[in-house]
């Protein structure tokens, strides 16, 4: 007797489809070999990546006129450790471009406006100039925003033109973000032993997290300089505050290199001796370069 199939690896994403995060999931992994699976906040995807309940997740990490998704952020820095597995095994870069959504047939009309927060933030000279004062309701996803708006008469949602497939939306004004080359750079996360991190002679990105002992003068200076010293140029540098020691910082570096490599191995080395807590958050593909290109090619 023929056994069955082994099932597709599966994508979690936050849903509903027709969200940011479900084009990001789309352009990364094939639909005829992947599943997806819509969650309804970040957290969902990251407890659906650890418990294994998923292969991937995509999650919104920076935009390039926003900054960073704080939201995300402090979940890889949760002090609870729920997610102790969790990696960046991928990155995507999204275009995003934001339409005005809703069932009227006028921009005049909208007493109530849905977005996800990160949407308000990205259109802040639209708004301002068409819809200042109109009552702002931050929602889970764009994808929902359409739905909630679809059901509320003199209502509209800032979401993609994708989103416009609900029966009954209409798109009253497109390209309403602030910047024309608005771009949204979303994570792939996986449990430890699945990392698609492709193969160490690709251009490589590494991400990781610590914490510096701020007594002494220069630590922080002195930790970064072993990424001079190693020669490994840094592209990102952000940091949240530590929910655990208020006033300290949780800092978040991004290196091109894989941490593998025999440089990025002795600077980690280096590194984690000015360091209470480092955790080397994954090594992924550099995708920036390589748009549109699918994992598991
Ligand atoms: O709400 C969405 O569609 C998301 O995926 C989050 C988001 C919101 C705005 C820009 C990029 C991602």
């Amino acid at each position: 007797m023929a056994s069955d199939p082994p099932p597709l690896p599966s994508v979690a994403y936050l849903g509903p489809r027709t969200s940011y995060s479900h084009q990001a999931a789309i352009e990364c992994f094939d639909p005829t070999t992947h599943t997806f699976e819509p969650q309804t906040t970040i957290e969902d995807i990251f407890i659906a990546v650890e418990s294994r309940a998923v292969t991937y997740g995509v999650v919104p990490f920076e935009n390039s006129t926003n900054g960073s998704v704080v939201l995300t952020l402090d979940l890889f820095c949760d002090r609870h450790s729920l997610f102790p597995n969790i990696l960046v095994c991928g990155e995507v870069y999204l275009d995003v471009h934001h339409c005005l959504l809703s069932t009227a047939s006028s921009v005049a009309d909208i007493t109530r406006l849905y977005s996800h927060p990160q949407a308000f933030g990205q259109c802040e000279i639209y708004l301002n100039a068409y819809l200042k004062g109109v009552e702002r309701i931050d929602v889970s996803s764009t994808s929902k925003a359409a739905q909630i708006a679809a059901g509320d008469p003199n209502s509209a949602a800032i979401a993609s033109k994708v989103a416009a497939d609900v029966p009954g939306l209409r798109i009253l004004a497109s390209d309403i973000e602030d910047s024309h080359d608005n771009t949204t750079r979303f994570f792939v996360l996986s449990a430890t032993e699945r990392a698609p991190a492709g193969p160490l002679g690709e251009k490589h990105k590494t991400l990781l997290s610590f914490t510096i002992d701020h007594q002494l003068p220069g630590a922080l200076c002195d930790g970064l300089k072993v990424f001079k010293e190693y020669g490994l140029n840094l592209t990102s540098i952000v940091s949240r505050p530590s929910r655990v020691l208020k006033w300290n910082y949780i800092f978040f570096v991004e290196f091109e290199g894989h941490s593998e490599t025999e440089n990025a191995r002795a600077a980690l080395k280096e590194l984690g001796a000015y360091c209470p807590e480092m955790r080397v958050l994954g090594s992924y593909m550099d995708k920036q370069s390589r748009k549109g290109t699918r994992y598991n090619e």
